[in-house]
């Protein structure tokens, strides 16, 4: 069958997973009511096209920091863990369909393969030899723990480390709870948090702690511990964003977990205005949640992010074909939004702006 869409990727791979997995993926908190405001908040606002202005061909590329080498599109692969649960190939499946259209890849700290050996697989994947890779990271109470997963992403040519500020507990997901999906299954585990034992064999998993007691030293904390740019994702609220300022972290990146941690907590698309206002510029902005079309990336960028992320979208793709379905999520929204900008009389990412957008149901001014 052919697959005109994401969407048509998603009904596939709900086809071809047991459903306790396609439920871990597709499901959110609770009752799930940001994980579907996250989609829909996306049809609350219209593109308001500008016609007869030339744009023959369309560049999508974008810097996120000055003097820093920039992304191919500004869609890029937000941390997802255990990909082995949706395709063998797992992360390095991902990895390498990301590399080869020089897209980012956000490697999630709870990576089904270790994160040296995704580096490797991407690195050896991109046209340049140099794939763009960060890495995510949940601070574990343990710091001489968190320090060394990051001198080992350091090593392995990470780019930047994410902090998901959005987890002080684990999020309780009714859909897992029912299906008893607690844990990954025999034969697969979280690799990057296994290290050497004094035998020089990986020891067992380290388990992933989720701690409440957290504040804002534990990001002057990893800054000490790294030169890398630190970007904190999880961010709703603006007087969080204007704290990230000061902070001093590179990036501020939009999310609430894909719906998956504080149900109830607003829509992505509905907060990144106000943020946009309040960072006005200092800082790059990424947000994530509920992407599903080029055209849902054109929207965001117009309401101030300056890339997008997109978790679930490419997992379809990955359980659907494996690599060669991530490759194909990637292109059809990468596709989409190369038209949605013709259509909009945009030539570069540059010409994107508020006025590209309208809420719904307003008539035009
Ligand atoms: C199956 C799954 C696993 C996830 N794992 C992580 C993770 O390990 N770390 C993290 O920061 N976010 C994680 N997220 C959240 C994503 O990074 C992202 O915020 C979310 O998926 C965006 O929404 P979308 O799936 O609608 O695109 C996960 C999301 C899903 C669906
Ligand atoms: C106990 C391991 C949890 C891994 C983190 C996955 C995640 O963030 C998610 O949303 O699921």
């Amino acid at each position: 069958m052919p697959f005109a869409s994401v969407k048509d990727m998603r009904r596939e791979a709900r086809r071809r997973l047991p459903r306790a997995v396609f439920d871990f993926f597709a499901g959110g908190a609770d009752d799930e009511v940001t994980l579907r405001d996250n989609a829909r908040a996306f049809q609350r606002w219209a593109l308001l096209p500008r016609i007869l202005r030339p744009c023959p061909s369309r560049h999508l590329g974008v810097s996120l920091w000055k003097n820093d080498a920039p992304l191919a599109m500004p869609i890029v692969a937000a941390p997802t863990a255990f990909h082995r649960l949706a395709h063998p190939e797992g992360e390095l499946g991902t990895a390498r369909a990301l590399a080869q259209a020089d897209a980012l890849f956000i490697v999630s700290m709870a990576s089904t393969v270790a994160l040296e050996d995704i580096a490797a697989a991407a690195h050896g994947a991109a046209k340049s030899g140099h794939a763009r890779l960060w890495f995510q990271l949940y601070v574990q109470p343990d710091r001489a723990f968190t320090a060394r997963l990051i001198r080992r992403a350091e090593a392995a040519g990470f780019e930047a480390l994410v902090i998901t500020v959005d987890s002080p507990v684990f999020g309780r997901r009714d859909r897992d709870w029912r299906n008893g999906f607690f844990d990954l299954p025999a034969g697969l585990s979280c690799e990057t948090l296994r290290e050497p034992q004094g035998d020089g064999q990986l020891g067992p998993p380290r388990p992933i702690a989720f701690s409440a007691a957290f504040s804002w030293s534990i990001v002057d904390e990893v800054r000490k511990m790294t030169s890398l740019p630190i970007v904190l994702k999880g961010i709703l609220h603006p007087a969080d964003a204007l704290l990230a300022l000061e902070h001093e972290v590179s990036a501020i990146y939009i999310s609430n977990h894909g719906g998956r941690q504080l149900d109830g907590a607003p829509a992505t698309l509905d907060v990144l205005p106000a943020i946009a206002r309040v960072v006005a510029g200092r800082l790059p902005i990424l947000v994530d949640g509920g992407v599903r079309r080029g055209t849902d990336v054109l929207k965001a960028l117009a309401l101030g992010a300056n890339a997008v992320g997109v978790g679930r979208s490419l997992l379809w793709g990955l359980a659907t074909e494996g690599p060669d379905g991530v490759a194909r999520v990637l292109a059809m929204l990468r596709d989409e939004l190369d038209r949605a900008l013709a259509m909009c009389g945009c030539s570069s990412l540059d010409e994107v702006s508020p006025a590209l957008v309208g809420p719904r149901r307003e008539p035009l001014k």
